[in-house]
């Protein structure tokens, strides 16, 4: 019997989640793959467990009675005669004892003997808990029990909180291309459903369906408030003590009585106000979600308003005011409330959870200070919306200082509403490959899976269909303009859609080219300027072709090192925006068709345009992204063989710098029904089409020369 299966025994209380993982690795290096799942999965759960029992445990026994401080604590030291010298000290203690009493025994009945302490894991072993690690060694083990569902779901649950995780990457590309992988099977097992409520609700609004949003905006407002709730009675559990000691060690914090007190209950507020920043971070990311709770305040004031509920846009604007008081906006929706809803109502004042949250976490805050100016504590607080007010004076400038001092750490580099990145991430299985930082660059970016291979086989066949009908009409493949090796064929999305309507080229081929610029444009804007617009400048299907018996001693390139926006000077690594480059792209963007060719990578270099900062191989659905500028400069290698073919597209702010284009092919490609339902008497003109197919048997042939997707075998 495999190690550590003894410990699986039904109906027994739960076992130490560190042991249970230790064991169920084991099994797994074993190779003894159903033990190590068991394994696992009990880790997993139990820690989950233990998580509940500490957050239930500490609702219960805050709230009973004897185990509560004694109201006449409650009040501020200062606020009036108190209870006689020494009795407060009692009281407190007492209701300490009572307390800790109350947790003891709670936690004993829910996880039996040892209760809470028993299970408790070293800070190791909870980070990789809550780097979800136990799931990537799980779906490798449901792999070899060819539990294929299970393994996707837990593929992808590692993967949401590892986006750039390579060696998961491939495993997922892998997963996708298995037949028996159905698309419902990348689900996060994991991802607290906040989250889906959070961007459900955005994205009704986004289609203005405020109605609908708003039960989802109110969900996910008290869901992550819940959240908060959780993460806080974590912060009274022993790991924070544990924490504490830890980063006491060495340093001989070794206090009396009150010191140490102190010392613990300035760690527990510390945590409870690292609280909100956590729930407001998304799996993976680095960074909260700036201003999670008053923005979603916002959203649902507004959204309120939009259905005519005028008390409860009230009760969310001044729930804002809570925070930012002088908020402008909030001030002004507050005033128009008013006035629509006539007489005044007395009644109506903010949230109570809300008006509740704010006055508890001020009260920790004044406390943090406090300790900051008196104890010489550290706290960072992670709130904008704290008033000068709870800041002690002395305290003040400083933080004034430091704040302009060092402006990245009150700013987050990446600031960006992360809900984007939700469409970047999971769009239909687009992954982040390599971002700036594995690129050597600052804004380049590497996503794969935008396309299918029968889409890149759609979108080749079309570039071969065009090059056809262009050779038929005496317009042969042109040189290249870069290299006199290589012939080169462009195809634009306006000619597309006219070969379409003149029956040269499948029509299916042509709307997905701008089916496909889209799909670019939506992830360049996700990923880098999600809160500035991008409009498509312009979209372009490029193939260079190696012409045999020219590749000898080849020394050029297939193009030159340039930047896209602006012209670029190798010698001072300046570069001039301004003509002839086209200085209104902001953003470029390759998305690659076929890999079946050799040389061709794209690279990119130092402004010097010769040191090699980063390479990219070419693949089908593969997406380079990046700014336009002399950031950015790249280059292609030689294509010694073969046909390298890419559909290059270039973003602007600029909307006056829009494609044309685009909307006139995309008027060119409307369907037959449509224009007839707008002509309706029209005769249908077989010119225009004349061997319609079918667009499933159209992709079904594609299919076919594709191949199947691989019935992979491949070891993950
Ligand atoms: O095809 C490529 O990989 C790069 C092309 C390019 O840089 C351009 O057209 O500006
Ligand atoms: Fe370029």
């Amino acid at each position: 019997e495999p190690p550590g299966l003894a410990r699986l025994s039904p109906g027994a209380p739960p076992q130490a989640p560190d042991l249970l993982y230790a064991d169920g690795l084991r099994a797994y290096a074993a190779g003894a793959w159903a033990p190590a799942v068991a394994l696992l999965r009990e880790a997993l759960r139990s820690q989950a467990a233990l998580g509940r029992a500490r957050r239930d445990c500490g609702a219960r026994c805050a709230a009973e009675p004897g185990a509560a401080l004694p109201a006449v604590l409650l009040d501020a030291p200062d606020s009036g005669p108190g209870p006689a010298q020494g009795a407060w000290e009692r009281l407190l203690l007492r209701a300490a004892l009572r307390r800790a009493e109350c947790l003891t025994q709670c936690g004993v009945q829910r996880l039996g003997p040892g209760g809470a302490a028993r299970l408790r894991v070293g800070s190791a072993l909870r980070d990789a808990f809550r780097r979800r690690e136990p799931y990537n060694y799980l779906q490798r083990a449901y792999y070899q029990l060819k539990k294929l569902d299970l393994a996707a779901a837990a593929a992808h649950t590692f993967f949401v909180a590892n986006p750039t995780h390579l060696q998961m990457r491939e495993d997922m590309a892998k997963y996708r291309r298995m037949s028996r992988v159905r698309p419902q099977s990348f689900r996060d097992l994991e991802t607290p459903p906040y989250w889906a409520a959070y961007d459900d609700g955005l994205e009704l609004l986004g289609r203005q369906e405020a109605g609908l949003a708003l039960p989802r905006l109110e969900e996910a407002l008290q869901e992550s408030l819940a959240q908060v709730e959780s993460c806080r009675a974590g912060c009274e559990g022993p790991e924070e003590q544990q924490r504490e000691e830890e980063e006491e060690e060495g340093t001989g914090g070794q206090g009396g009585l009150y010191e140490t007190i102190a010392g613990h209950w300035i760690r527990v507020l510390q945590c409870r106000q690292r609280c909100v920043g956590d729930t407001a971070t998304r799996p993976g990311r680095s960074f909260p979600v700036p201003d999670f709770l008053p923005s979603q305040l916002r959203r649902l004031h507004e959204a309120h308003a939009q259905v005519g509920n005028l008390s409860q846009a009230m009760e969310n604007v001044l729930s804002v005011l809570l925070f930012y008081p002088e908020d402008e906006a909030a001030k002004k929706a507050l005033n128009q409330y008013q006035a629509q809803l006539g007489e005044p109502r007395p009644g109506l004042g903010p949230r109570e959870d809300i008006r509740q949250f704010i006055l508890r976490s001020l009260g920790e805050k004044r406390q943090l200070y406090y300790a900051m100016e008196h104890l010489g504590t550290s706290f960072k607080d992670p709130d904008s919306w704290t008033p000068a007010a709870v800041i002690p004076e002395a305290l003040r400038e400083k933080l004034r200082e430091d704040q302009e001092k060092r402006p990245w750490d009150h700013e987050p580099p990446q600031p960006k509403p992360l809900t984007h990145w939700k469409d970047v991430l999971l769009l239909e299985g687009v992954t982040l490959t390599q971002d700036a930082r594995q690129l050597n660059g600052s804004e380049r970016a590497v996503l794969d899976g935008l396309l299918t291979p029968a889409e890149c086989g759609l979108l080749l066949q079309l570039a071969k269909d065009a090059a056809e009908a262009g050779a038929r009409s005496g317009y042969r493949g042109r040189r290249s303009p870069h290299t006199p090796h290589e012939r080169f064929e462009g195809l634009t999305v306006l000619k597309a859609a006219q070969l379409a309507r003149a029956g040269a080229v499948g029509s299916q081929g042509a709307k997905l080219l701008l089916e496909v610029s889209e799909r670019v444009r939506t992830l360049t804007q996700a990923y880098f300027s999600p809160e500035r617009p991008l409009h498509l400048s312009f979209t372009h299907l490029v193939c260079r072709s190696a012409i045999e018996g020219e590749q000898e001693q080849r020394m050029d390139l297939s193009h030159p090192v340039h930047a896209d926006n602006c012209v670029l000077d190798p010698d001072t690594g300046e570069c001039w925006r301004e003509p002839p480059a086209y200085t209104y792209r902001d953003y470029s963007g390759l998305l690659y068709l076929n890999d079946d060719f050799h040389g061709g990578d794209l690279f990119f270099t130092e402004p010097n345009a010769l040191t090699v900062t980063a390479q990219v191989r070419p693949r089908c659905g593969r997406l380079v992204a990046f700014s336009s500028g002399g950031e950015n400069p790249h280059g292609v290698w030689a294509v010694t063989r073969g046909r390298r073919c890419a559909l290059a597209l270039w973003h602007t702010w600029a909307p006056e710098h829009r494609e044309q284009e685009w909307t006139e092919a995309k008027e060119l490609l409307k369907e037959p029904e449509e224009e007839e339902e707008e002509e309706e008497e029209e005769e249908e003109t077989p010119s225009r089409d004349p061997s319609p197919e079918p667009p499933s048997r159209r992709l079904q042939r594609v299919q076919d020369r594709v191949g199947k997707p691989p019935r992979v075998r491949e070891e993950l």
